[in-house]
Order: structure tokens, then sequence, then C-alpha cells
């Protein structure tokens, strides 16, 4: 059997119920495909297509984007299911697409509104000057005008050139004929002049008559338009308003243009073969502060190409880069959107960050703004059930970006906050006041409390799940998730935790790399449905600084400037590169928090972070304070602790529990002292976790230990007497040098 087509309409099978009568029913026509077709392609339109477009639906932006074809079409458009077709069909809208949003309106009108002012106060500014111009020319002008008037009253313009060639033929015929004419053109020409002249005069003894303001008003209409006259061709009255490199309306001409400096041979050679390869499906329109235009590339040229050339397009453009946005369109790989703004996006003024205003409260269950498109339209985020990866080189805006979330985080007052930033510069430090657990540096004991709450984070987690296990089993779960309701519960730990790490690569890279890379990907995986968010940033996003476990699982991705494509797709996953999305084309610094959003909305886009600085972060910080001083959910100084056991005890403790003369002991054994000791912090502890407790001390070597076990030696993961007795005067001689 033949599978049916596309549009899921079996047309063999339809075709063989026609011409089968056996098939048929009892009263059914046998038809002729034939010669059926033949009839309904006579009453198919010039159009052939079926299209109901008619000439004046065409402009300067619209091609027709069909190929020649050679012979009439197999199918006409009617045998195609109505609701097929239906579905298929595109409305033009009845209003520009700027008039019908207010905030395209809005832009229109800006935008008018802007550049008349720019003009008149252009002009403005340089009156004296046009005064004076005035001044000069006008009298040359009267004179001009004058004489113009009465070269036009003796109509000898053309007709004096021909009577003397005439003359010089000695065609006195031709001669007379062209006087004659002359002569009745003149005079009904001297009658018009002399009544404009009489008018002129009766109109200037009105204006001395009049009051004086008529004068001036006579004076400044007339003026000018004499001086125009009196001016010389090559020197206008009034200066150009240069507007070359301000905005440079898209057209079709333009966009073609563009496209074919590319230097790709896909479209130079589709384009020199037919000149309408390049197609636009829907005008080039107003959208936002600038347009768009929707540009069908040539057959097999992907947009991601053309994306990847940003730079060339701007340069054919002859405009700045941060004014020119290609993005594949929805439709197919081959559809590019080309937005170009009014102005740069570096000089469109980014508006405050919604959240400033001094009412407004974040609900983590609910968006919230983030981001403006190049469009300046808010791009929203949530938090809930997700995890965010932040990726981009120094000076890319990427601390800025996750400290955004991190305020806006900080807006719900049921969300505990938890985090390190390892670089130790202390952009988050603003945000302590709020914090549960906040660490900044690079330092060793950092990465180990960093490391340390990672696993905290883990065991956070599988307390979690047996939480919501309960809840789920009362009913209060039904997706075994968090509800709004269950984070609201006080006392149901399933308040939204928000975990963050800034400059993951300093752990990653470090002793703990390993185990934290994977501890970190349990908790992104587990975590999600458990109200627990993490937020990472990195710098340097390879394979090595970024386990892949981790970037393969989070779910929300901003990747800003990045170097190469290897960084571009570790943040924005494989592929993101070669389908268009490339971050490489922002510029670190100048397009800071310029990035690519993955994640929010059907397909990632280019945003760029709202910006807040310390001080109006501080703002925030200050309504946050109050929020959860009102809710009882402000962190004291001494809660500012984990639940589970600081590493920093194991040391006394295991000093506390070595078993007697022993000079070196199997973790396991010291583990089940350990638990002994502090079941509520050690129970359960196995030799591995025991090792990884003692990597923050680099005196205590875990190392093999022989012992003989009925007769029989064994070796085991141990520690020595010796060297926890070092770590133990180590720590203490660093607390007594400060
Ligand atoms: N959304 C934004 N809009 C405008 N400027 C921004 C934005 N985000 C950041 N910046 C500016 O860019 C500078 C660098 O930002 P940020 O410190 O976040 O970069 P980074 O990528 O974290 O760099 P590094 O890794 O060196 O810390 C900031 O000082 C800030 O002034």
């Amino acid at each position: 059997m033949t599978a049916p087509d596309e549009n899921r309409f079996d047309w063999q099978a339809a075709e063989a119920d026609l011409t089968d009568p056996t098939t048929a029913g009892p009263d059914a026509e046998v038809v002729d495909l034939d010669d059926a077709r033949a009839r309904r392609q006579a009453s198919v339109t010039p159009a052939g297509d079926g299209s109901d477009l008619d000439d004046d639906d065409q402009d300067a932006e619209s091609v027709a984007d069909t190929p020649d074809r050679d012979g009439g079409p197999v199918d006409a458009a009617e045998d195609i299911p109505p609701d097929v077709l239906a579905r298929q069909r595109h409305r033009r809208p009845i209003l520009a697409d700027w008039a019908r949003s207010w905030r395209g309106f809005r832009a229109a009108v800006k935008h008018q509104s802007k550049d008349a002012g720019y003009v008149t106060a252009y002009h403005a500014v340089r009156l004296p000057k046009y005064a004076a111009k005035t001044a000069v020319y006008a009298p040359l002008g009267l004179f001009r005008g004058a004489g113009r008037a009465l070269h036009w009253a003796s109509a000898e313009e053309g007709n004096w050139h021909l009577r003397q060639a005439a003359a010089t033929r000695g065609d006195a015929d031709t001669w007379m004929k062209l006087d004659a004419r002359r002569q009745r053109q003149t005079v009904w020409r001297w009658w018009v002049l002399a009544g404009g002249a009489g008018a002129t005069v009766a109109g200037a003894i009105v204006l001395t008559l009049g009051p004086s303001w008529w004068r001036w008003v006579a004076l400044t209409a007339v003026l000018p338009l004499l001086a125009t006259l009196g001016r010389p061709a090559d020197k206008p009255l009034t200066d150009r308003v240069t507007e070359g490199t301000r905005y440079r309306k898209l057209t079709a001409e333009l966009v073609r243009r563009a496209l074919m400096s590319l230097q790709l041979p896909a479209i130079n050679s589709a384009v020199a073969k037919d000149a309408k390869a390049i197609s636009f499906p829907v005008d080039i329109h107003r959208d936002g502060p600038g347009h768009l235009a929707v540009v069908d590339l040539p057959y097999g040229v992907e947009a991601s190409e053309v994306v990847a050339r940003r730079g060339k397009l701007a340069s054919a453009m002859r405009l700045p880069l941060d004014q020119v946005w290609p993005e594949p369109a929805p439709g197919h790989t081959g559809r590019l959107a080309l937005w170009v703004g009014y102005e740069p996006a570096s000089q469109m003024v980014q508006p405050p960050w919604p959240l400033l205003s001094t009412s407004a409260r974040v609900d983590v269950f609910k968006p919230f703004p983030f981001a403006t498109t190049p469009r300046l339209d808010a791009v929203t985020a949530d938090l809930m059930f997700r995890n965010f990866l932040f990726g981009g080189q120094p000076g890319s805006g990427k601390t800025f970006a996750l400290r955004t979330l991190l305020l806006a985080a900080a807006l719900d007052p049921r969300t505990e906050i938890r985090g390190y930033e390892l670089k130790g510069v202390g952009d988050f430090a603003v945000l302590e006041q709020l914090m549960a657990e906040y660490g900044n540096g690079f330092d060793d004991e950092t990465l180990a409390r960093c490391f340390a709450f990672i696993e905290w984070l883990y065991e956070e987690c599988r307390r979690r799940s047996k939480r919501i296990e309960h809840y789920a089993r009362l009913g209060k779960a039904p997706e075994n998730k968090v509800t709004p309701e269950l984070a609201s519960l006080k006392g149901s730990g399933l308040h939204p935790l928000v975990a963050w790490f800034d400059e993951l690569q300093e752990l990653m890279t470090s002793k703990y790399a390993k185990e934290a890379g994977e501890i970190l990907e349990k908790v992104i995986k587990l975590g999600r449905a458990l109200g627990v968010i993490i937020l990472i940033g990195t710098q340097i996003p390879d394979k090595d600084s970024l386990p892949t476990g981790i970037t393969r699982n989070v779910n929300s991705r901003f990747c800003l400037s990045v170097a190469d494509q290897t960084a571009n797709d570790m943040i924005l996953g494989t592929s993101a590169y070669k389908q268009g999305y490339r971050a490489t084309v922002f510029v670190p610094v100048d397009e800071a928090g310029w990035g690519i959003l993955r994640g929010f909305g059907p397909k990632p886009s280019a945003v760029k972070s709202y910006y807040v600085d310390t001080t109006k972060a501080a703002q925030i910080v200050t309504r946050a304070v109050a929020l959860r001083t009102a809710a009882g959910t402000l962190p004291t100084p001494d809660e500012q602790t984990r639940t589970v056991a600081p590493v920093a005890d194991v040391l006394g403790d295991l000093a506390r529990v070595w078993p007697g003369d022993e000079k070196a002991v199997w973790n396991e054994t010291l583990c089940g002292l350990l638990a002994e000791l502090r079941p509520e912090v050690y129970g359960g502890w196995e030799a591995a976790q025991l090792s990884t407790a003692l990597k923050p001390h680099p005196l205590v070597k875990v190392a093999d230990v022989g012992r003989r076990i009925d007769g029989k030696p064994t070796t085991r993961r141990g520690i020595k007497h010796a060297d926890i007795l070092k770590a133990i005067a180590e720590r203490d001689r660093k607390r007594s040098a400060g």
C-alpha cells in the first residue's frame, strides 16, 4: 500500500474509489479523471494556483515565490479537503502590525515625534544663518522672479529659437506662423501678469494699512520664496539633516542586497538564476521600535547561516551591529526573521526593572519580568521547577543577571536563599542578610563549605522527597510535586529553596570536582519537583569546568557572550549553534547583559537582562527584609548554618572517638564510632563519606590500612591518628593566628 500524502489524504485510494465502478455506490457516476482535470484547469484563475490575490495586493515587497510551472497543476487546489485548506490560509491582519498593539502604536508615535523634534531643533539653532542667507538671496530672487515673469509673458521661451531658425532658412511662412502663435499666447499672459501685478500692489497697500503683524507674516511667507528663487542652484537655504547612520528603512531591496553581500554561494548562485529566489512571505512591517522582515531564503539555505554572519549583514546595511537582529523564524529552517531597530540596542533606553516599584511582589510559582527583547518587550521568567545555567565570558553580565533572579526570589518571603560566590568579589554581598547561607571566595575553606553545602542539598532533597511522599498520601501533592499551598505551609519543610553558585568552575576544577559534580547532578535531577531551585553561573563552560551531567539536566539556560561554539553549545545545548542560536555574536562589556535565553517560550531568543545596579539592589533588599520580617522568615545570624553538622567538627569528633592506642584505623570502624557519639549527625555515614569530609584537611591522608581478620591480612581505607593530631594542631595554629 502506498503511504498517504502529507495532507493525510490518500489520493490513490480516492482515485481508486472514483474509477472503480465496483466500489462506487449504486448511483455513483464513473468519472474520467483526465477529462475532469482538463475541465477543472480551464476554470482555474489565471494565477493558476487558485490564489485570490489580485495585482493590487502586490507591492514592492511582495514577490511571488512559487517557481514557474511547466504546464498546469496536477491537482487543483479545490481537491484539497476544505479543513486542510482553511488551516493553510493565512489572512493578513486588517490593521498594520504597529497599529494593532498599544506598544507598537506608542513606539511608532514616539519614533515619529522624536524624529520631528530632532529636525525642528536642528533647524531652530540654524535660524540666524538661514535669516542671513535669506537677506542676501531675497533681493536677487525679486529681480530674478520679475525677469522670469516678463520672459514668460513675452512667450518667447522656445518660440524665439524656432523663429530664428526659420529666418536663417528664409522660411517666412513658418516665421509668420510662429510669431502669430507667440502673439496669441502673449496677449493673455500679459493680462495675467498685469492682474498679478495689480494684486501685488493691492496686497502691499492693504499690508501698509493693516496692523504690523500682517507685514511680518507676509515677509516670513514671501522672503523665503524669493530667497529660494535667488539662491544659486547648489546652495540650499537650509542645511541638510543627515540621517544616513540613524535609521535605514528596511526595504526588500536593502534586505536582498544585504543577503547577497554575505558571500554565501548558495544565496548568490540562486539569485543569479532567479531574482525571486529570496522572497518575503509577509510584507516588511513595523514591529515595536523597528521593522521586521520575514524572509524565505533560497532553497537549501538555512537561516542559521545568515545569523552566523550578523556582522556582515550589519555591514551590508551600513548599520551598527546591535541594530540588526536576525533570528531563525518559525515555519521552516530557511525562514529568517530580520528585525532592524530604529536605533542601536545600546542606545535604546531599557525600561527600569518593573520589580523596582515599591509595591512589586514576587510569587516564585508565577512569571516575573527578567529581561527585554531587542524590541524592548518584557520577557518573563519563573523560578519554580527550574534549574538555571548562566554562562558567559568575563564582562558578559552573568553575575548581574544571576543577581537579578536572586533579587526576584528575595521578594517572595517564602523563599530560602543559600549560595556561594566563588570569585570572591562580593557582587552578592548586598543580599547577605537575606541569605540563610552565604560564602564568598575561592580559598580552600570556602570551597570546602561550598562542597559541604552541595552534600547538604542532596540530603535536603532526600528529606524533602520523604515529606512529599507524606503529603501525597494526604492528597496534598497530587503530582508528587511541591504545590503553592505546600510551599506556603509553615513547617511543611517544602518552601522554595534557591541554591546558587556563581563561578562554579572554581569548585569544578578543585579537588572536590568529581564528587561535587556527581552530587550536584543528582540534586538537579531530584530537586526540581521538590522546590529546590539551582542557579549556576560559570565563566568557563567546557566539560572539565562544568560536568556534562549538569548541563544536560538543567532546563533553563541563559548564554551571554561566549567566545566559541563549544561554550555556546555547552550552555544552550548541542546543535544550538548550528540552529543559529549564537551568543558568540555578543560583545562582552559593550553588550553586557545580552544573551540567548532558552527554556522560556517555544524557541530560544536574544534578550537583555534587566540591569539592576547595587544601589537599586540594596533598595530591593530593604523591601525584602521588611517582607521577611513580617512573614517571620528572615534568617537570624545564628540560624545561618545548615542542619547537617559542618565538616570542621569531624576532626575533633575523630580525636574523641579514636580507639585506644591504635596508630591507624579503618574508616568504616571510625564511622561506627562517630555514629555512636552523635547519631543525629553521623548516623548512616559510610567510609567514602568520611573520606570526603576529610578533604578540606590535606594533612589527613586517607590510605590503605592493613589488618589481620581471623588471621587473614585484609586491607581497607583508613586514616592515621598522627595525621588527625597534626591537622588539629594546624587548625588551632591558624585560628590563634587570626
Ligand atoms: N543587563 C545589563 N545591562 C547593562 N549593563 C550590564 C548588564 N549586566 C551587566 N552589566 C554591566 O557589565 C559589567 C559586567 O557584568 P558582570 O560582573 O555581571 O559580568 P560577568 O560576566 O559576571 O563578568 P565576570 O565573570 O568578570 O564577573 C557590570 O559591571 C555591569 O555594569
